[in-house]
């Protein structure tokens, strides 16, 4: 464990010593153990960090940043019209796509508000949460309920083909007291983890025969992520997947949802990042190798299109 903690550390240093804008207004801070270390290469990256506010997505974020000393401001406090300038976060699994589950520590409904008004997203992780897809090793895919829907989503989730490879359904996500019920999250809403018996496919994976819709079990992801999304009682689901960055904001969206670029603390001590490729399911694309991060050449990373 000691060697994954320092994973996590040395990615998050990297994260924040290449991406930490110099004067920024706002910067949103995840949820988790590994946007602890975030917040301390925060504390001691130099920058007079005074002024700025710091946009927490949830309860555990929020302690985070006071117990830092850093000032927070509360999502619904923040100016109309102002982005974020800059959103650090972790995630439970992250595909070639830049494309991530998150949700596994129960918050996910706050990330992903913070994401979205956020100029830019760069996700901070292990190594063991760097797959080819979705639903490798992460078994599931969590989603934030209302709990008088809980039962209802999931009947409809069943629907969708919601089941591991053993046949397993989708579950609530009980506390660690089976006495105490299920956890409850910021929003006092239910976890729903739902399995799938596939990994989810990306765009690019896509054919003729397997078009991603749950024909056969074969989820994409975004098509996956709106089919949970709308049903009834759901609030949010834990697929971080829609336009990022500069592409999110020509498309007329605000902020974006992937990360624009995650960082990967490695088994043998060193770091590697995965940029999002900016033109997405070009035929011609090849997905960008993971580049050993010298942090002084981040800025020379160019991914080929
Ligand atoms: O619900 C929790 C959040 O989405 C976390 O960011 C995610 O689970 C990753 O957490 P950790 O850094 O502890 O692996």
């Amino acid at each position: 464990m000691a060697d994954i903690e320092a994973a996590k550390q040395a990615a998050a240093i990297e994260a924040v010593r290449n991406h930490f804008p110099e004067n920024p207004r706002f910067v949103g801070i995840g949820s988790g153990t590994t946007i602890v270390y975030v917040v301390e290469a925060i504390k001691n990256c130099g920058v007079d960090v005074s002024r700025v506010g710091f946009v927490p997505t949830g309860y555990q974020s929020k302690q985070l940043i006071i117990n830092a000393g850093l000032v927070p401001i509360e999502f619904d406090a923040l100016p109309d019209d102002v982005m974020i300038d800059i959103a650090f976060d972790g995630a439970d699994e992250v595909d070639e796509e830049l494309n991530c589950i998150k949700g596994g520590g129960a918050c996910l409904y706050q990330e992903k508000l913070v994401a979205m008004r956020a100029k830019q997203f760069i996700c901070v992780a292990d190594h063991r949460k760097l797959q080819r897809r979705l639903v490798t090793k992460w078994p599931t895919v969590p989603i934030e309920v209302e709990p008088k829907a809980a039962r209802q989503v999931m009947q409809r989730l069943r629907m969708l083909g919601s089941r591991s490879p053993t046949g397993i359904g989708p579950r609530i996500r009980e506390g660690h007291m089976a006495k105490a019920g299920p956890i409850k999250t910021d929003q006092d809403f239910f976890i729903v983890d739902a399995p799938f018996p596939h990994p989810l496919l990306i765009a690019d994976d896509l054919t003729e025969d397997i078009l991603g819709d749950g024909e056969g079990g074969h989820w994409e992801v975004e098509q996956l992520a709106k089919a949970i999304k709308d049903i009834n009682g759901v609030l949010a689901v834990g697929l971080f997947c829609g336009p990022t960055g500069p592409e999110a904001l020509t498309a007329g969206v605000v902020g974006g949802q992937r990360p624009v670029a995650c960082y990967f603390g490695m088994a043998d001590g060193t770091v590697s990042l995965r940029k999002a490729r900016e033109k997405r399911h070009s035929i011609v694309a090849k997905y960008p190798p993971l580049i050993p991060v010298h942090s002084a050449e981040v800025e020379a990373v160019v991914v080929d299109n």
